[in-house]
């Protein structure tokens, strides 16, 4: 168990560049099994759920050629697939499920017994990924696995999806780029890792319309290209080394070129007294009033809500709880995506946060708390790390946080940025 041992009270300053972000990497790999050709990518973020994929990927006999120093990443797959290969899918990464598409296209069967769970966020579905490759004609075999065969390149087909899923939204992006004619998704997710895959396959050869709304039509081509194409950067980064700069007292520059996916985000943070400065390129957080914003509707609880893009987004919603607990004021938070994504909020009280679970999807933080170091333990999820440390990083004294290790799935170097910035800050393995 990897935790991290945190000196709060310390002022965090200087400027640092975002990594790639890990949901867009993470299809673009599941991308380049499309073609035989080379794929390189850049910005490539040295994480653990990457170091997985290369290892799957090195395992079925793909070409890795990746240069962690530089960020790039240049692959080539094998002509053919073993069967062997294919039951070797990665494990406990909520991505795996994006192999599914380009395995199928590629070796036309696919036996599925894996852990495709991601974070411990809820119930993480297969029935919208199994459902898409169905409609897109393959036929699933009876039996305690999920068995599929898909008999040569599919025809287009139209979806109407329940709920805008990041992930199933992928897998029929990549079905549907090899697809014979126009294939549409409607109800198709929006988030910025969405459209990168997007941005990709076009440079592969498919036609993409609707890129970044809620409906996208696809005409697949029967082969794909290499490409070259730039991971973009990580909106949860830049928000979550602005909100840790903030809390800290301090004064913290990031350099990044997504600021237009940055103004909701940055409102919703400036609701909870965050100070901000923009200039092209660059975003500062130069202070943190710890005041909450009140509604001019006088009955109101000030809230914040996440949902599908282009909500605020589900993965910094405990980021933003980590902040609130140092404000003067209530805030509601609103988790409509997960079910299980607030649990965490007991250990909060450790810290010496008052906060009231209404229910699985709403959590009211309490203002005007008397917050004090404590050892809190995260549960398997990423972003909770964040929102536990964000809270830790503000409070006077040593805290621990234990099972920190998820971090690594997302953010590259963290702790040594954070240290660089002037945080007190060390794992504990
Ligand atoms: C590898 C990857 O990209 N993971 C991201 C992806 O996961 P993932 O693609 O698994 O998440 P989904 O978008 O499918 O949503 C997760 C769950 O939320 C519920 N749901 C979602 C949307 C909706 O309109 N209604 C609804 O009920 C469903 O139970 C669903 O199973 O998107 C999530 C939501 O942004 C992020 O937290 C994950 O980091
Ligand atoms: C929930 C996340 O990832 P995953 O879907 O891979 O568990 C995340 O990135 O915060």
């Amino acid at each position: 168990m990897a935790n991290l041992i945190v000196n709060g009270g310390r002022p965090l300053n200087g400027t640092l560049r975002p990594n790639g972000n890990k949901n867009a990497v993470l299809p673009m790999l599941c991308a380049t099994l499309l073609t035989e050709a080379q794929v390189t990518l850049s910005n490539v973020p040295d994480i653990t759920d990457l170091a997985k994929f290369i290892d799957y990927f090195r395992s079925i006999g793909s070409e890795v050629d990746y240069d962690r120093a530089a960020e790039t990443l240049s692959i080539k797959h094998p002509a053919k697939l073993t069967d062997d290969a294919i039951e070797r899918l990665p494990l406990r990464i909520r991505s795996a499920i994006m192999l599914l598409a380009p395995i199928l296209l590629r070796h036309g069967h696919l036996r599925f017994d894996v852990d495709a769970k991601g974070c411990a966020l809820g119930i993480r579905e297969i029935d919208p990924h199994i459902a898409i490759l169905r409609t897109f004609g393959a036929a699933m075999a009876p039996g305690d696995h999920i068995d599929l065969t898909l008999d040569g390149r599919p025809d287009a087909q139209s979806i109407w999806a329940e709920y805008a899923s990041v992930t199933a939204t992928e897998t029929f992006l990549l079905i549907a780029a090899m697809a014979r004619g126009t294939s549409v998704l409607t109800n198709a997710a929006s988030e910025p890792h969405v459209q990168a895959l997007c941005h990709m396959l076009v440079e592969m050869g498919a036609r993409i319309e609707g890129i970044g709304t809620s409906r996208l039509s696809v005409t697949g081509v029967e082969t794909l290209s290499g490409a070259t194409c730039r991971v973009p950067d990580d909106h949860h980064e830049v928000a979550t080394f602005l909100a840790l700069g903030g809390v800290s007292g301090g004064r913290v520059t990031v350099e990044t070129d997504i600021l237009d996916e940055m103004p909701l985000i940055l409102d919703q943070f400036a609701k909870l007294g965050l100070q901000f400065e923009t200039a092209p390129g660059a975003v500062t957080v130069t202070g943190w009033t710890r005041e909450v914003t009140p509604p001019l509707t006088a009955q109101m609880t000030p809230k914040i809500e996440a949902a599908p893009w282009p909500y605020f987004p589900a993965d910094l919603l405990p980021q933003a709880i980590g902040v609130s607990v140092g404000c003067k004021g209530d805030v509601m938070f609103w988790n409509k995506v997960y079910e299980g994504a607030m649990g965490w909020s007991a250990e909060l009280a450790k810290f010496g946060v008052r906060c009231h679970l209404s229910d699985p999807h709403r959590l009211i933080v309490f203002g005007n708390n008397k917050l004090k170091p404590a050892e809190v333990e995260a549960p398997y999820i990423i972003r909770v790390v964040v929102g536990l440390l964000i809270a830790a990083i503000q409070i006077d004294g040593q805290s621990r946080i234990l099972n920190a290790g998820p971090v690594r799935r997302a953010h590259p170097r963290f702790i040594e940025n954070l240290t660089a910035l002037g945080a007190d800050i060390r794992w504990e393995e």
